[in-house]
């Protein structure tokens, strides 16, 4: 039996951790003598190694910068987490900046977000550190120390879940913030300005808020889907580019008379894609080498534009710098896009060229020869489709009204252009008398003879599409002014040029 008298008095215990204590430190003191420092060191981080308690949890440190560069994954995950916040939190950020269309919200420090994907669930937690350095370029006495904020997010999972992580998550995290990106983006329209003499013509960017977009642009619905369809595909398409060592590029013209839309495509097509426009204006640029330094300027994911090609194509002539005429320098078409596509498959990514004209018959024939522009979009008068989306978006007038059967039979054997339709529509609030105000004038458009006529048939274009093109061959004004695919510069008679430019004077 263990009794009291059986206990150690307090002066024993004493004696008993002063020896073990001499014992620890002779034996210390024998090591330090005995093991060289680093082999020490060594022994003692492989202990502290074995006995650390072993943590199921993996921590990502994701910080804001690599150093040299902004940190894509920080930024992905700070958009992301946004969008991710819950009743938990306490503490947010909301700014909004002018170019922003909408709020932005963003974690204060040490908040945390939960977050699942895959039945997996993923803590993170927002840190911002703050530190004090001296500043190492200032060698004054009064060295004043610099503060530096570092930001950072935290990402703590199972550690089972390490390549869902590096496979799908975070992967998923970096597009779900390009597509946040792309919606938030305010486009831009780059001009050329002039007035930089010395250094040549630069880009000047404004916000293109063009509204036009496809749902509100009046073509044919098979041509409408067989442009949306090709630019779907275009922008799909990076390794196949690649895989057959083309530049990732693609080239429209858009050809027809005025106002029938050649301008409200290319804006439709920069909404719906996200894409700024540079609009080049061949005419401002005097020097070769500034074409050059305009082209290498243009960003990728970017739309360029070159609107009425045949007027713009006769180059002002070259001079030398002290004014001299060169007169044997010309830049034509053909060179234009071969100086476009050496330089774009050098260093240019997911890029679109429209050409536009009223007259396509004008044109180089370099620049209408097979696999030059991928795809000619005639934009032609308005049809009946046409008009009955632009009068449900002039007028709010849902599908049918009593008018409609008399404009039908009216506006297929008239040439009226979609933006004269417009023009009418807007004349008026009243739907009813709009309507009666557009009836008279497709009446006398009549009375005038300006009636459709029976041009040749256009072909459809590019070759995933040709099997389709039997079937869109049709005759007669329907499909003419029904805007057509064409490959080929063929059908555009004289009556009809004549015609053009009857327009081109309104
Ligand atoms: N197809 C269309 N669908 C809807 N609106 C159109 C269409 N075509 C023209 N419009 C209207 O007419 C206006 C002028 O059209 P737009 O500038 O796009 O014609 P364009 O073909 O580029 O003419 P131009 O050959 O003179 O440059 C547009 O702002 C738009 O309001
Ligand atoms: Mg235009």
């Amino acid at each position: 039996m263990f009794s009291p008298r059986d206990m150690p008095s307090p002066s024993s215990i004493f004696s008993a951790y002063a020896s073990m204590t001499a014992s620890i430190m002779l034996l210390r003191s024998m090591a330090n003598e005995l093991i060289p420092q680093p082999i020490r060191a060594y022994l003692f981080n492989t202990f502290r190694y074995l006995i650390k308690p072993r943590s199921p949890t993996l921590t990502l440190i994701i910080e804001d910068s690599t150093g040299i560069a902004r940190n894509q994954v920080y930024d992905a995950a700070e958009a992301y987490l946004s969008t991710r916040v819950s009743p938990e939190n306490e503490r947010l950020k909301i700014s909004k900046n002018p170019k922003e269309k909408k709020l932005t919200i963003r974690l204060e420090k040490g908040e945390k977000v939960v977050d699942y994907f895959n039945g997996a669930c993923f803590k993170w937690r927002f840190i911002c550190a703050e530190s004090e350095k001296n500043n190492p370029n200032d060698h004054s006495s009064s060295n004043i120390s610099v503060r530096s904020e570092k930001r950072l997010f935290e990402l703590s999972f199972p550690k089972k879940h390490k390549e869902i992580v590096l496979d799908s998550y975070l992967p998923f995290i970096l597009e779900k913030a390009k597509e946040m990106k792309d919606e938030e983006r305010v486009l831009k329209m780059h001009t050329l300005n002039t007035s930089y003499c010395y250094s040549g013509v630069k880009w000047d960017s404004i916000n293109l808020e063009h509204p036009s977009t496809f749902e509100t642009l009046a073509m044919e619905p098979e041509l409408k889907n067989a442009v949306i369809e090709d630019l779907d595909r275009f922008v799909k398409r990076r390794e196949f580019y690649k895989r057959v060592g083309r530049a990732w590029k693609r080239g429209y013209l858009l050809y027809g008379p005025p106002g029938t839309g050649k301008s409200s495509l290319i804006a439709a097509m920069a909404n719906y894609l996200k894409f700024d426009i540079f609009d080049l204006q061949l005419g401002n640029i005097v020097r070769d080498s500034d074409l050059r330094k305009l082209l290498l300027a243009t960003a990728n994911r970017s739309i360029l534009v070159i609107e009425d090609i045949d007027c713009s194509v006769d180059l002002p002539e070259r001079r030398h710098g002290d004014g001299r005429k060169q007169t044997d320098v010309q830049l034509t078409l053909s060179g234009l896009l071969n100086f476009i596509d050496g330089l774009w498959s050098s260093c240019g990514d997911e890029r679109i060229i429209i050409f536009t004209t009223n007259h396509k018959e004008r044109l180089d024939p370099a620049l209408l020869r097979p696999g030059r522009m991928d795809m000619h979009i005639h934009m032609s008068y308005c049809s009946y489709q046409g008009f009955k989306l632009l009068a449900s978006n002039y007028l709010e007038i849902p599908s049918e009204h009593h008018l409609f059967g008399e404009i039908e039979g009216l506006i297929e054997d008239i040439q009226i252009t979609p933006a004269q339709v417009a023009e009418e529509l807007m004349k008026n609030e009243d739907a009813e008398a709009t309507l009666e105000g557009f009836v008279k004038l497709l009446k006398r458009k009549k009375m005038e003879g300006d009636v459709c006529e029976n041009f040749g048939t256009e072909k459809a274009e590019p070759p995933h599409q040709q099997q389709s093109q039997s079937k869109r061959r049709k005759v007669g004004c329907k499909q003419k002014r029904g805007v057509g695919i064409s490959k080929s510069n063929i059908g555009v008679t004289q009556r009809r040029t004549r015609r053009m430019r009857r327009e081109c004077s309104f």
